[in-house]
């Protein structure tokens, strides 16, 4: 699938990202001088976010190739996603010059935050293929989009849109703002005003939102945390009790304070003293870090944007077990990435072990062990495991496994990794024992034949004698071995 981004600004970068750490070459146009630079540093810290999220392999990622014009990034798009400024003559400007040179069965996504569908395609040529495609900062970590505009087009950006890892969210009735930005409007409306009438600083605001409500919010939303509220007669009593104070003159929504230049001084001024310490880059940074945390914690329980990772990640390791050729198998690829290196300068221990338990679920999705077979109550347990660390590895390397299936039994695997460096060198080579586990029971049960016959076509193929170091523990220290 071919993808073309116009404008790579905060939202174009975020949207490249997703796009290229998920395996596309994406063909990029943007006049601003230093595009490449920007766009460059927002994937720089989205490669960091995806290594931390993700326990999986991550996909190979695609390349960012830039266009001198409009035309030459759209040429051969099958999805276009439209991320320039937010004024409607622009955005009308840069669809004519998309329509022109596009293919036509090309998707066009806007990433307006507020035109309506039907206001993107007042001068369009084929507006049936245009569709608002509405992500959240940072595009790259946010699976969320609003698609709104129906039809064959919505439909199929939908399918794009999921197929990088995001939750479209369908809206069928176009209205200005669409829900997310209606939502978040009002709060900053209200914030603005608690700030212009010097109720509140910045930073308090920012504290009540992070220290309180905030953090329900990314895990259960409005309606459902409002149910609880309600106590055990949940959301009847809490609109009994709390819908009166609706008509109490709380809000400020009606009205907007004017942003002139003592409340922007202001905003500004209590801005940089709350987070002026940080540049940009760092604040991004620290955002998904603690992003990734969330993510994690709500993938443990299984809940919300956790279910998203999760389906991710299955999605990944699928990919990556396309059928190997030759034997031993070679059904895991990996790059090391900086935060894989410790003080010693290279890559520190227990990141072997995540290469080889990667290899190992690749090994098991290659034999008929994936999520589906999961979800019957049946899984792979690695009960033992012995590493030989033989060479160090630095940020950057790419590393393959090698994988040979040592024995097995009805209920049991034995599996050999060698993580092989670019030059053939072995890295390290990992000894794993693995039971076929009832995960309801907790308990070793004989696999089922279909399982097994995947074995046994691997074993077959394993006829060269074992490594010498197979079956040995850590070997004792001999006295006579003593350096003197
Ligand atoms: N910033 C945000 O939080 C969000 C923004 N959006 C929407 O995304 C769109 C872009 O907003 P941002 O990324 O924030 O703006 P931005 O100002 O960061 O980026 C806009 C980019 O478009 C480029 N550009 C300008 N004219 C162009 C042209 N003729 N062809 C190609 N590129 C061109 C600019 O050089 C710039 O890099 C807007 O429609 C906005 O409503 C959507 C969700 C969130
Ligand atoms: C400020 N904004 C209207 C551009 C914000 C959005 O559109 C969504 C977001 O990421 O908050």
């Amino acid at each position: 699938m071919k993808i073309a981004a116009i404008g790579g600004g905060v939202i174009g970068g975020g949207w490249i990202a997703r796009f290229v750490l998920s395996g596309h070459d994406v063909t990029v146009f943007d006049p601003h001088p230093e595009a490449e630079r920007i766009v460059g540093e927002v994937l720089a810290n989205a490669t960091r976010a995806w290594q931390g999220l993700f326990q999986a392999p991550l996909p190979r990622s695609g390349r960012v190739v830039w266009a001198s014009s409009i035309a030459e990034a759209v040429a051969d798009a099958d999805y276009i996603q439209e991320s320039v400024p937010e004024r409607l003559d622009l955005k009308h400007r840069i669809i004519a010059e998309i329509e022109a040179a596009a293919p036509a069965s090309a998707i066009i996504g806007s990433s307006t935050s507020g035109f309506k569908p039907s206001e993107l395609r007042e001068a369009a040529r084929h507006p049936d293929r245009i569709v608002v495609a509405h992500p959240f900062n940072p595009v790259y970590l946010l699976p969320v989009v609003e698609v709104v505009g129906g039809g064959a087009a919505a439909q199929r950006a939908s399918e794009v849109l999921t197929s990088v890892g995001m939750k479209p969210v369908r809206i069928a009735r176009e209205i200005d703002a669409h829900i997310g930005d209606r939502l978040l409007e009002a709060i900053w409306r209200e914030a603005l005003w608690l700030v212009n009438d010097g109720i509140a600083t910045t930073e308090e605001i920012d504290d009540i939102i992070r220290f309180g409500f905030g953090l329900r919010w990314a895990q259960m939303g409005l309606f459902e945390t409002y149910r609880i509220a309600g106590g055990e007669a949940g959301m009847r009593h809490f609109l009994g009790q709390f819908g009166p104070a609706l008509k109490w003159p709380w809000t400020k929504l009606m009205d907007v304070p004017d942003l002139d230049d003592a409340l922007i001084d202001r905003i500004a001024g209590q801005s940089d003293a709350q987070s002026g310490a940080h540049s940009i880059r760092e604040l991004e940074r620290i955002r998904d870090d603690n992003l990734v945390g969330i993510f994690q914690a709500l993938k443990a329980n299984d809940w919300g944007v956790g279910q998203t990772v999760r389906a991710q990640e299955d999605a990944f390791y699928a990919r990556e077990v396309a059928a190997p050729s030759g034997y031993p198998l070679e059904l895991h690829q990996t790059r090391v990435a900086g935060g894989w290196v410790d003080y010693n300068g290279h890559m520190t221990e227990f990141r072997y072990l995540q290469v080889m338990g990667d290899a190992t679920d690749a090994f098991l999705i290659h034999i008929g062990l994936d999520a589906a077979y999961r979800a019957q109550g049946r899984s792979a347990y690695t009960v033992e495991t012995h590493i030989r660390h033989l060479a160090e590895v630095k940020a950057g390397e790419r590393l393959t496994v090698r994988t040979r299936l040592l024995g097995h039994d009805q209920k049991r695997f034995r599996l050999h990794h060698a993580i092989l460096r670019d030059d053939g060198t072995e890295a390290a080579t990992g000894e794993h024992m693995l039971l076929h586990v009832d995960t309801d029971a907790g308990r070793a049960v004989p696999m089922p034949s279909l399982l097994l016959a995947a074995l046994d076509r691997i074993a077959a193929q394993d006829s060269t004698p074992h490594p010498e170091h197979a079956g040995q523990g850590v070997r004792a220290i001999r006295q006579s071995e003593a350096i003197a």
